[in-house]
């Protein structure tokens, strides 16, 4: 078992590097001198359906330990652990630090009122993109803090502590509450641009959403621990005193877990899709679409992500009643699969629309529709990613559990018209995550563990013709259809 695809073992201490994303916990043990993957476990989480998309905070803690215990004896001999999380969740504890709520997850959109009212109020798009970076969609966690200050004052009262979902299993971890500079940036109430590598937080907007900065967790910058892990943690496979990294939200992990280059672009296929490159500019895009996040290490990333991915094209072979790999090529179908909302575009009361069907048209074409749906949204948003100077054959590097798949792969070529590389290690959140815990012991820069561990080998696939005919005809049908995606 190889993250490096085939460098020898080596005797180098055991990390421990842990991926809490929307749907599951992943768990590697990784050799910090050579990378290699020594043992893995895996837990599910639960989301709830409906109006809102939730999770129970203690649900991580649990999965959490079972992906650990899966992991076997490994897990007790780590040195050093981190965690990479879902972004923007809100989190909220009581004053002994249990739930107050469940956690409201980045792809919860009923907050998407008090996030239009929150612009307003700054001054519009522009004030938020300068002052910020970004301009809050409802996926940012102070729009869910409006949101919950609005529909549930007994909560927000209750709340003595605000948390990001990595935040949260970090604390459990060493019994102090921080954050680390990327996960924090996509709360909407920090601010990078001051020099500091751990930023500040913006007082004016918190005054705002009446929140107390006493609330929030302490910023750890890059290269620093959260702390250790504290004792008497029963049932949890891990060593008492072992270090415990900042962690950070999990596209920031991925880009660690990568060794991300400015100019090189990632496409992420899970639960969410997003796409994103590492730049050492802070951005601010005023249009909303490119959120301007910070990354682990003291640069930037730029990134635009989407609610429907992986699961909504899931959704669609479902209903199709294909396996997900049963596409056909040809046809006039167009499927914008918004089913949960949509974030990029920004369309959060959208729902899934399908345009263009005729007598002959098939299943397999209808999927295939899903899937060009999907890569199209957040195709529209690479360039936007990427520095001007950037290399446009660079390939982009194809990650997420979608990633595993032929017709997603395939789909990204012909959409893109660009070269693709699927690294072959499949956790990059988790290896990021593990290059982290590692480098704290090494005293190397993650992403130059991660370079070290030769994460970013993989698959390479040649550039195809850009299927321009397809991309102008999901253009064609966003536009005609705005209003009613409006809703
Ligand atoms: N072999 C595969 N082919 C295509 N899609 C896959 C494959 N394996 C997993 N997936 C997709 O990957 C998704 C999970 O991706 P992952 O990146 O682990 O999600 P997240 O981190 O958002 O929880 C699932 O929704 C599933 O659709
Ligand atoms: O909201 C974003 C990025 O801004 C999402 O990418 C979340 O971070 C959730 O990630 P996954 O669970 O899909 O990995």
């Amino acid at each position: 078992m190889t993250a490096t695809g085939g460098r020898a073992s080596g005797d180098g201490p055991l990390v421990v590097g842990v991926d809490s994303s929307t749907q599951s916990t992943k768990a590697l043990v990784v050799d910090a001198a050579t990378g290699e993957v020594v043992a893995r476990g895996q837990a599910p989480h639960r989301v709830s359906g409906g109006a809102g998309r939730e999770s129970d905070p203690a649900q991580w803690w649990e999965a959490l330990t079972e992906a650990l215990r899966q992991c076997g004896a490994a897990a007790e001999r780590a040195e050093a652990v981190a965690v990479g999380g879902q972004q923007h969740g809100l989190v909220t504890l009581d004053a002994d630090g249990r739930p107050v709520r469940p956690a409201m997850l980045w792809n919860d959109v009923r907050s998407a009122p008090q996030r239009d009212r929150l612009v307003e109020e700054l001054g519009g798009a522009e004030a938020w993109a300068g002052r910020i970076g970004s301009v809050p969609a409802p996926a940012f966690t102070i729009t869910k803090w409006a949101w919950l200050r609005e529909n549930e004052p007994e909560a927000a009262a209750r709340t003595a502590a605000v948390r990001l979902p990595h935040d949260y299993l970090t604390e459990r971890l060493t019994g102090r509450g921080t954050t680390d500079r990327g996960d924090a940036s996509g709360t909407g109430w920090w601010r990078g641009e001051d020099g500091s590598p751990a930023g500040l937080y913006d007082e004016d907007i918190l005054g705002r959403v009446a929140l107390d900065p006493a609330l929030l967790p302490e910023v750890v910058p890059p290269g620093s621990a959260a702390g250790a892990v504290r004792g008497g943690l029963d049932g949890l496979p891990l060593k008492p005193g072992a270090v415990v990294g900042a962690g950070t939200g999990d596209n920031m992990a991925a880009a660690l877990g990568l060794g991300l280059r400015p100019g090189r672009p990632v496409l992420s296929l899970g639960t969410s899709g997003t796409v994103y490159a590492v730049s050492p500019r802070r951005p601010a895009d005023p249009t909303g679409t490119v959120a301007g996040f910070a990354d682990a290490r003291g640069d930037w990333l730029p990134l635009a992500c989407t609610l429907n991915c992986t699961l909504a094209v899931d959704r669609f072979a479902e209903l199709l009643g294909r396996d997900r790999e049963a596409v056909e090529p040809g046809g006039s179908a167009v499927v914008l699969p918004f089913l949960d909302g949509e974030r990029t575009p920004n369309l959060p009361y959208a729902s899934g629309l399908l345009h263009g069907l005729r007598h002959d048209t098939t299943p397999g074409q209808v999927l295939q529709a899903a899937y060009d749906g999907a890569v199209y949204a957040l195709l529209s948003a690479l360039d936007l990613v990427l520095d001007a100077d950037a290399d446009p054959r660079a390939p982009i590097l194809l990650i997420g559990g979608g990633a595993r798949g032929t017709a997603w792969r395939e789909t990204v070529r012909r959409l893109s018209g660009r070269p693709v590389l699927v690294p072959e290690a499949s956790e990059l959140v988790a290896l990021g995550a593990a290059a982290q815990a590692a480098g704290l012991l090494t005293g190397e820069d993650p992403a130059e563990v991660a370079r070290r561990w030769g994460t970013d080998r993989g698959v390479s696939l040649d550039p195809v013709e850009r299927d321009e005919a397809a991309l102008e005809r999901l253009a064609r049908t966003l536009r005609s259809a705005e209003p009613l995606l409006k809703g």
